[in-house]
């Protein structure tokens, strides 16, 4: 394994370093207390710097999961208290470690309101064990509902739905499937629900048949139990159908002891599938003789006879036996039943529109003032300045006007020239008068003057 990660690492050194990534997918190695995964697909390099298990102080167990043993922990450093998901498994060849892909497939699907965040890889460099750190959730729908009496309100049942179905469609647009949607791996934090377990996730790209064990019988679709291994997203729709009659019901609707049991008790309540359906899963069953004697199921309505029509509905969209014909995950949030829950969603988006509107118009508003003065001045000036410029040009004309001919002083005083200043005074404005003329008898006077 040495050997292996020091020819990376040689490569990764060398000049043409990202030419030789080509050659590896999904390899991750611990090196100077980072953990390297190196992703071929897109030529990524991520280095995952590693925190140590000192820098945590374990408070209780959580959970248990086939893989994992879930851990309650405080960060020393920031007293934030978390959930430690220890792996079981301790990887002892490297094609052990390309398998174990919940850390990229975790960070594929981060920043989802309904998936749960991941914060850090820790690694045990003594045992070749990870663990992964997570934002601590306060029950998973298991809890919620084992020793409860009371029927879950229909609005809770609904949200928790509407989310559910939320973080399994962006799984599934990631080209994903969750492959455990059980009540266990659905996590509540108040009435805000996440996803987890996404250790079992898988690509859609991966070539039939999946040949890794699924657990959660009492979840398991048709196809998985029937087929060798022919499934797909559907999968997860069905499972999210059992989960729904459940926190319905309060408690599972197919609780099967074994997978023939499990096949029976779905048998028993929707009866044998049709004849088609049965020659597509025969076509892909090698370990079972398919050949079961037809029979009518009870169907579920009578179990849960309080339930809304459309929950039911959609409980039995969700649990067609013919995967292409169940309904997906996109069409089950578009179902009749979530109707209230998208238009509530819709409000909330044209309120924000709308603050966005008065935002916009209040903004509008701030550049049109300032537009206002900004025109103001140039608006203004230039009357001001065309008023400034006609004043102008009118007090030149005026002037132009005032300014006074030369004129002799016979033809500016005539007969009254040698009369008293105050006659001649007004004998000139009498003149300029008669002229049509207005005096400036300022200017008049200093022309007396100076004549
Ligand atoms: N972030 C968390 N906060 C609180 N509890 C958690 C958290 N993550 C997991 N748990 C608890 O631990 C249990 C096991 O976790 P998880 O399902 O992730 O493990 P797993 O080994 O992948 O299980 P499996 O493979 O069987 O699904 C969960 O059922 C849940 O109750």
């Amino acid at each position: 394994m040495k050997l292996v990660q020091q020819q990376i690492l040689r490569d990764l050194q060398s000049q043409n370093g990202e030419q030789m990534l080509k050659h590896y997918t999904q390899i991750y190695f611990y090196y100077y207390k980072k953990l390297i995964i190196l992703q071929n697909n897109n030529f990524e390099c991520k280095v995952i710097s590693l925190q140590r298990w000192i820098d945590y102080k374990l408070i209780a167990k959580l959970g248990y999961g086939t893989s994992s043993e879930v851990i309650k922990a405080q960060s020393i450093a920031s007293n934030e208290i978390v959930a430690i998901k220890c792996m079981k498994k301790v990887f002892q060849t490297i094609d052990e470690v390309n398998e174990f892909r919940e850390i990229p497939i975790l960070r594929k699907l981060q920043n989802h309101d309904h998936i749960i965040n991941l914060f850090e890889v820790l690694f045990d460099e003594n045992t070749w064990r990870f663990s992964l750190v997570f934002e601590l959730m306060e029950q998973n729908l298991y809890e919620l509902i084992k020793d409860r009496q009371i029927l879950l309100e229909q609005d809770k049942i609904k949200s928790y739905m509407y989310q559910l179905l939320k973080a399994i469609d962006f799984i599934h647009k990631n080209n994903l499937f969750h492959r455990c949607i059980v009540p266990e791996n659905i996590l509540l934090q108040g009435d805000h629900l996440k996803l987890a377990g996404m250790g079992s996730c898988k690509s859609i790209y991966f070539q039939h048949p999946q040949t890794d064990y699924i657990d959660a019988r009492w979840y398991r679709a048709p196809e998985v139990l029937l087929t060798d291994g022919y499934y797909d997203r559907k999968m997860d729709i069905w499972g999210a159908g059992c989960v729904l009659f459940e926190i319905t019901a309060l408690y599972p609707l197919f609780p099967g002891n074994n997978e023939f049991d499990q096949i029976n008790k779905i048998h028993n309540i929707l009866g044998t599938p049709n004849p088609k359906v049965l020659d597509r899963f025969r076509k892909h069953a090698s370990h079972m003789e398919i050949n079961f004697p037809p029979k009518v199921g009870t169907g579920f309505e009578n179990l849960i006879p309080y339930a809304p029509k459309d929950l039911v509905d959609l409980i039995k969209q969700m649990l067609i036996y013919d995967p292409e014909e169940r309904i997906d995950a996109t069409q089950a949030l578009r179902h009749p039943y979530f109707k209230e829950l998208r238009d509530q969603e819709q409000y909330k988006l044209l309120g924000t529109s709308l603050q966005s509107i008065k935002l916009q118009e209040k903004l509008d508003e701030e550049e049109q003032k300032n537009c206002r003065t900004l025109p103001k001045q140039i608006l203004f000036k230039k009357p001001n300045q065309i008023l400034q410029n006609s004043i102008k040009n009118k007090k030149q004309q005026l002037q132009d006007t005032v300014k006074l001919p030369p004129l002799t002083k016979q033809q500016a005083y005539g007969p009254i020239y040698f009369q008293n200043k105050e006659t001649k005074k007004q004998s000139a404005q009498h003149e300029y008068i008669l002229q049509g003329k207005k005096a400036n008898l300022g200017n008049l006077k200093k022309n007396i003057r100076q004549k």
